[in-house]
């Protein structure tokens, strides 16, 4: 019996001949948060493109029993993969109570959705408690803060009830502090969910996962534990190796 909340097997992504994901496993669980990192092209965007159905691959990516390739995105979605982009695509005219509102009722009728409701269903008012804008709930969410919109675009994966999440640099533009709420927003939500974070902030790695995919040129380089991905020799030299290119560059270039 497979216990993984996600696994995908051999995802490779072709656009016109390049590979750009070549037989990636990758398997995600409840109770972790798992990173995604690696050099710019490396193919992690792409493989979420491929897991929530914007991208074609072969391979196969199962969630509780069922194979989810060739399925439509909003079908992908409905059976509780969620996921954002780096930037927000939250409802910027209505409120944070309206944008999760709506996003709760993703399966409801028109006719319900339109009808007024005399109180936010539950839910809606834990998930505003759990992203920490209860205080919010009447601002419209074009005047949050940038990191109060990612949290929103978060709280709007919950109640639609995604238990696989993968979040696309949450934390790009976030100072200190937002950062650190949302690491701990993230263990939070993986106490009972599968969260999967694409980053390219190492210290924000280094401090919240629980486990590390290195992706490189389209493959797994390595996995396991910070400590593990960070004292693998294949790691630290893909990572130096851009690092001395830039440096490299920046010395041509100054
Ligand atoms: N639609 C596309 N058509 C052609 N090539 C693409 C397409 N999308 C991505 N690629 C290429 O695939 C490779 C992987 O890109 P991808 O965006 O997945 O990498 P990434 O690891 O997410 O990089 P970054 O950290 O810079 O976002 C890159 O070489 C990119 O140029």
């Amino acid at each position: 019996m497979n216990s993984h909340a996600l696994t995908c097997t051999g995802i490779t992504v072709d656009f016109d001949g390049f590979r750009a994901v070549d037989g990636v496993d990758l398997t995600l669980d409840r109770g972790e948060v798992h990173f995604l990192i690696g050099p710019n092209g490396a193919g992690k965007t792409t493989l979420v493109d491929a897991v929530t159905g914007l991208a074609k691959y072969s391979g196969s990516v199962v969630k509780d029993g069922v194979e989810l390739r060739g399925r439509k995105v909003h079908h992908i979605a409905r059976r509780g993969i969620g996921r954002t982009f780096q930037t927000a695509t939250v409802f910027e005219q209505l409120t944070v109570a309206q944008n999760l509102d709506i996003a709760a009722g993703a399966g409801r009728s028109p006719w319900s959705l339109l009808r007024r409701r005399k109180a936010l269903p539950d839910q809606v008012v834990a998930v505003m408690e759990q992203i920490g804008l209860a205080g919010h709930a009447q601002t419209p969410a074009g005047i949050l803060a940038h990191g109060q919109k990612q949290w929103l675009e978060i709280g709007m994966l919950l109640v639609g009830d995604a238990d696989v999440l993968l979040l696309d640099e949450p934390i790009a533009g976030m100072g200190h502090e937002e950062r650190d709420t949302t690491g701990r927003l993230l263990h939070a939500i993986a106490e009972t969910r599968a969260v999967a974070v694409v980053e390219h902030d190492m210290d924000f790695m280094r401090a919240f996962a629980s486990r590390v995919t290195v992706l490189h040129a389209g493959r797994v380089l390595a996995a396991g534990s910070v400590d593990e991905v960070a004292n693998d020799p294949r790691v630290q030299e893909v990572y130096l190796g851009a690092a001395n290119e830039q440096e490299t560059i920046d010395a041509a270039t100054a």
